[in-house]
C-alpha cells in the first residue's frame, strides 16, 4: 500500500497545440508501440503539434489502419507506419533507416515498447530493457550532431515500477529500473556538447491502456505475476491514468530543453513531478 502525500513540486502538464517552441513543429519523430495505448497517445500529441511521425510496431495490419486514421486527421505526408520488432536488431535498424529515407532525419524518439512477462523473464528483459537500448543506440547513430545528425531528444517509457517496488512483478520492475539508470547515465554524458541528444524517461503509474485492461486473474497467472489473486482483487479498484496525460508529460520532456537525464513521474492525472535522485 503506497502512502501518497501531496508533493510541493507537482507541476501542471498540458499540451498547448498552438504554442510553437520550435522543438516539435516540422520535426521528425519515431514512436515505437505507437499503434495503441501510451504510444498511440504520444504519436497523436506529436502530430497535433505539427511533427511528422513514424509509427513503428509489429502488427502491419493494425499499423496501416492507424496510419490511415492519422493521415485523415493530420495529412498523409505527416505520418508513416513502419514494421518493427524491438527484439530484433535488423528490424530496428530497418525501421529507423525507413524513417531517415522518408524524412531525411530523426529529431524525437518515443522509445515506448514494454511488456509484462515474469515467467519468460529473458524475453521480458529483451523487450523492455534491451529493446529500449537497441532503439536508442540505433537512433543515436542518426541523431548525433557529431555524426551528421541534428541532435534531438529520446524519451524512454520506464514506469513508477522502476522507482518503487512493484512487488507483484520483480522482473518488470528490474527492467524499468534499468531504463531509469540508462537514461540518467546518458543524461550525464560528458560529450553531450558534441552529440546534442538529450535523453529523459517517463515513469507513469497504472495507465488506462490495452496492456492494463488485458490483466485479470487468468492473464496475471499466465504472465507469472506473483500473488496473482491479490492483484486481481486490487485491479478493479485502481484508478488508471488517462494515456493523454502521459502524452502531455512526454511533450513537456521534449519541450523543456533544461531536462536531460530526467525522470518525469506521472502519479495520477493531476500529479506529475520530476524524480529527485541522490547527487554525488
Ligand atoms: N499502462 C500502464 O499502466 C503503464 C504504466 C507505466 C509504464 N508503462 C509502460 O509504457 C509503455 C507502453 O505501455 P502501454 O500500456 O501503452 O502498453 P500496450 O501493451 O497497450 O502497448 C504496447 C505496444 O507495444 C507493442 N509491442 C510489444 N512487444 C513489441 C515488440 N517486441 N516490438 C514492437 N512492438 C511491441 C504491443 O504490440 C503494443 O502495441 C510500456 O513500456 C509500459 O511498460 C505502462
Ligand atoms: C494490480 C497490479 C497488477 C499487475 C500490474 C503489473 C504491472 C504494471 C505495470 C505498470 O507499469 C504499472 C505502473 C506502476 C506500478 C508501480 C508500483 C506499484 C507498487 C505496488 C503498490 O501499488 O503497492
Amino acid at each position: 500500500m503506497r502512502l501518497r502525500l501531496e508533493h510541493p513540486s507537482y507541476k501542471v502538464c498540458h499540451t498547448d497545440a498552438s504554442k510553437d517552441t520550435g522543438l516539435i513543429h516540422g520535426k521528425v519523430a519515431f514512436v515505437t508501440g505507437g499503434t495503441q495505448g501510451i504510444g498511440h497517445a504520444i504519436a497523436d500529441a506529436l502530430l497535433k503539434k505539427g511533427a511528422k511521425v513514424v509509427i513503428a510496431a509489429r502488427d502491419s495490419d493494425r499499423g496501416k489502419e492507424v496510419e490511415v486514421d492519422f493521415a485523415k486527421l493530420y495529412g498523409e505526408e505527416n505520418v508513416l507506419f513502419t514494421k518493427c520488432d524491438v527484439t530484433l536488431t535488423d528490424s530496428v535498424e530497418n525501421a529507423i533507416k525507413n524513417t531517415v529515407d522518408r524524412y531525411g532525419r530523426i529529431d524525437i524518439v518515443g522509445n515506448n515498447v514494454g511488456i509484462l512477462n515474469e515467467k519468460d523473464y529473458e524475453y521480458c528483459i529483451n523487450v523492455n530493457l534491451l529493446g529500449i537500448i537497441r532503439v536508442a543506440n540505433t537512433a543515436m547513430k542518426y541523431m548525433r550532431k557529431d555524426r551528421g545528425g541534428n541532435g534531438g531528444v529520446i524519451i524512454n517509457s520506464a514506469s513508477m515500477a522502476g522507482l518503487e517496488p512493484n512487488d507483484n512483478s520483480p522482473v518488470y520492475s528490474a527492467s524499468k529500473a534499468g531504463i531509469v539508470g540508462f537514461t540518467r547515465a546518458w543524461g550525464y554524458s560528458l560529450d553531450y556538447d558534441d552529440h546534442l541528444v538529450r535523453m529523459n524517461c517517463l515513469c507513469p503509474d497504472m495507465t488506462d491502456t490495452p496492456f492494463i485492461r488485458s490483466l485479470n486473474l487468468e492473464t496475471l497467472k499466465e504472465k507469472g505475476v506473483l500473488q496473482p489473486e491479490l492483484f486481481a482483487e486490487d485491479l478493479p479498484h485502481i484508478k488508471s491514468i488517462n494515456p493523454a496525460t502521459v502524452a502531455n508529460a512526454f511533450i513537456d520532456l521534449v519541450e523543456d530543453e533544461s531536462k536531460n537525464g530526467a525522470a518525469l513521474l506521472v502519479e495520477s492525472d493531476t500529479k506529475v513531478r520530476y524524480g529527485e535522485f541522490m547527487e554525488y
